[in-house]
């Protein structure tokens, strides 16, 4: 898998968020998206994802050569963002469940193990609404980690997590991303160490 950016650009109104972006992603390989707050991280997260449409340029997803078409992005990709909200009437094994029959796990997991290694077994069956913040943002983090694709997006991944979260995350990170294509956008090193390459999107204003 390799994402393309060719003379990309996003404005929003009148402003610019960023301009003259040509990058290559490649797969088995880590790269973080950094910069000041506001400078437009998750903005090339969302080009990227194919969830909101860039201004100029091209942004070219490929599969083996084929390009696939912005609204199929989303079948490639997980994806981990503070402003995709989890379906709060669901419990989490429902959710779970629910997810799967859309989007595959990893082969070694199921619904229930991915709640073992959340530690989250005495809350499999609370609704999503009365997870605390930093729990919430554990099922986001295995929901696009630990699901079958190649491509995986995360937006300041540690958000709301303490210690032992961020142990877990740097984790399923080891364990499950060495030949998956990860984008980490984020301004906390914490969440970004691993990667191997750098954008700042400051340089494309
Ligand atoms: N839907 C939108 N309409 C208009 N402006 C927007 C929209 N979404 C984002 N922006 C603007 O685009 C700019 C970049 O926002 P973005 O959220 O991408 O920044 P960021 O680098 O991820 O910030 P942070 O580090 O604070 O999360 C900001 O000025 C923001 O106000």
């Amino acid at each position: 898998m390799k994402i393309l950016l060719s003379d990309a650009g996003k404005r929003y109104n009148r402003e610019w968020i960023f301009r003259g972006l040509t990058y290559e992603f490649t797969d088995a390989d880590a790269y973080a998206i950094t910069g000041n707050n506001g400078s437009g991280k998750s903005t090339l997260l969302q080009v990227i994802a194919g969830a909101v449409q860039h201004s100029e340029g091209k942004v070219d997803f490929m599969n083996a050569d084929k390009n696939i078409a912005a609204e199929h992005h989303h079948q490639h990709i997980g994806i981990a963002a503070p402003y995709l909200e989890l379906p709060e009437e669901m419990t989490l094994i429902e959710f779970l469940e629910f997810h799967q029959s859309f989007k595959s796990f990893l082969s070694s997991f199921t619904p229930k193990s991915i709640i073992q290694l959340l530690g989250l077994e005495k809350a499999s069956n609370k609704q999503l609404r009365n997870f605390s913040s930093g729990m919430k943002q554990r099922v986001k983090l295995a929901q696009a980690i630990l699901s079958y694709v190649p491509v995986v997006l995360l937006d300041e991944p540690c958000t709301n997590l303490d210690a032992d979260g961020i142990s877990l995350y740097h984790r399923l990170i080891n364990d499950h991303c060495a030949n998956r294509l990860v984008i980490v956008s984020s301004n906390d090193e914490v969440e970004y160490k691993f990667c191997n390459h750098k954008l700042n999107i400051m340089d494309y204003k």
